[in-house]
C-alpha cells in the first residue's frame, strides 16, 4: 500500500508546455506568421463537437488561428478527402486535425492518409506512425505524446520498466507502445483478445489505459507502486481507470479530468507551432 501517491496534474504539465510556446508564437508573429490549425468534424456527435471546440479555444488563448470545418454525417470518403486536399494546398494552414471517430461508412484510414505529412500535427498518418515507431522526428499522435510528456515532467523512470498498454488503436495504444519501447521500456500491449489480462497488468510498473471502457482497470490489478496513466475519455468525463480503487495502490496516477486530456491539447498546439516554424523556416 502507498498512502501518498503523486497525482499527476495534467493542467500543470499543459501549462508548462503552453508557456514555452508563447515566445515562439510571438516570434512567428513578428515575421507575419500566425500558426493555423484546421479541424475537421464530420457529423454531429456532441462529445466530438466539445473536443473540437476545446481545441479551437486553446488556439485562441495562445494566439493561434483556427479554422473549423464541419461536414454533414452523410459526407463520402471522397468528399472528405477533397476537403483535406484543399487544406493541404492552403499555405496559411499549418496543421490539420480530422476528429476521430468519423461515421462508419467513411474510410477513416484513407482520410487520415490524405493529410499532408508536414501538416499531420495530430500524428494520424501511416507514415507518421511509421516514423514514430522508428523514433524519427515526426509529429507523434497527441495523446501518446501527452503520456510521454507527463512521464518526463514528473521524471518517472521508463527505461527498463515493464509498461503494460491496454488498447491497440492506431492513434493511441499502438503509438504509445512504440514510444515507450523507444525509451527502453519492456512493453506488453494488451487488447480485447488478450487472455488473462489482469495478470499482465499486475506485473506492470507503468500501466497505460487506452481501452475506452469506463472504470475498466480495477484496483486489485495494480502492483503496489505502479504508475497509472488513464487515457480514457468515456462519456461524462469518465476514464478507463477505477481511480478511487487504483489510487491507494499506485505511486503516481492521472485523474480524469485534468490528467492526460489537457496535455493532449497542449501537444496539439505545440505540434502546430512546430509545423508553422518548419513551413516558414523561422526557428
Ligand atoms: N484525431 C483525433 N485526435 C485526438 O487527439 C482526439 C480525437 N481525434 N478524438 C477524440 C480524442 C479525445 N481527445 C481528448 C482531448 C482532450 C480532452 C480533455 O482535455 N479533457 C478534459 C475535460 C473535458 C471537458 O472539460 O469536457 C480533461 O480531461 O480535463 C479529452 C479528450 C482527443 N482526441
Amino acid at each position: 500500500m502507498n498512502n501518498s501517491p503523486i497525482i499527476l496534474d495534467g493542467n500543470c504539465v499543459a501549462a508548462e508546455i503552453k508557456e514555452r510556446l508563447a515566445p515562439r508564437v510571438a516570434k512567428l508573429g513578428a515575421n507575419g506568421i500566425v500558426p493555423c490549425l484546421a479541424t475537421i468534424l464530420v457529423g454531429d456527435d456532441p462529445a466530438s463537437a466539445t473536443y473540437v471546440r476545446m481545441k479551437g479555444n486553446a488556439c485562441k488563448r495562445l494566439g493561434l488561428r483556427s479554422i473549423r470545418i464541419d461536414l454533414p454525417s452523410a459526407t463520402t470518403t471522397e468528399e472528405l478527402i477533397a476537403a483535406i486536399r484543399e487544406l493541404n494546398r492552403d499555405p496559411a494552414v499549418h496543421g490539420i486535425l480530422l476528429q476521430h471517430p468519423v461515421p462508419g461508412h467513411i474510410d477513416e484510414r484513407a482520410a487520415f492518409d490524405a493529410i499532408a505529412m508536414d501538416k499531420d500535427v495530430d500524428g494520424v498518418t501511416t507514415q507518421g506512425f511509421a516514423q514514430t515507431a522508428f523514433g524519427f522526428a515526426a509529429f507523434p499522435s497527441c495523446t501518446p505524446a501527452a503520456i510521454m510528456a507527463i512521464l518526463a515532467y514528473y521524471k518517472l523512470p521508463v527505461a527498463g520498466k515493464h509498461a503494460v498498454v491496454i488498447g491497440r488503436s492506431p492513434i493511441l495504444g499502438k503509438p504509445v507502445s512504440a514510444m515507450l519501447l523507444n525509451q527502453d521500456a519492456t512493453v506488453t500491449t494488451c487488447h480485447s483478445k488478450t487472455e488473462g489480462l489482469p495478470s499482465f497488468v499486475r506485473s506492470a510498473d507503468i500501466v497505460v489505459a487506452a481501452v475506452g471502457k469506463p472504470n475498466f482497470v480495477r484496483g486489485d490489478w495494480i502492483k503496489p507502486g505502479a504508475v497509472v496513466l488513464d487515457a480514457g475519455y468515456n462519456p461524462g468525463n469518465v476514464g478507463d481507470v477505477d481511480y478511487e480503487a487504483c489510487l491507494p495502490q499506485a505511486s503516481a496516477i492521472t485523474p480524469v479530468p485534468a490528467g492526460v486530456g489537457p496535455v493532449t491539447i497542449a501537444m496539439l498546439m505545440k505540434h502546430t507551432v512546430d509545423a508553422a516554424e518548419k513551413a516558414s523556416g523561422t526557428n
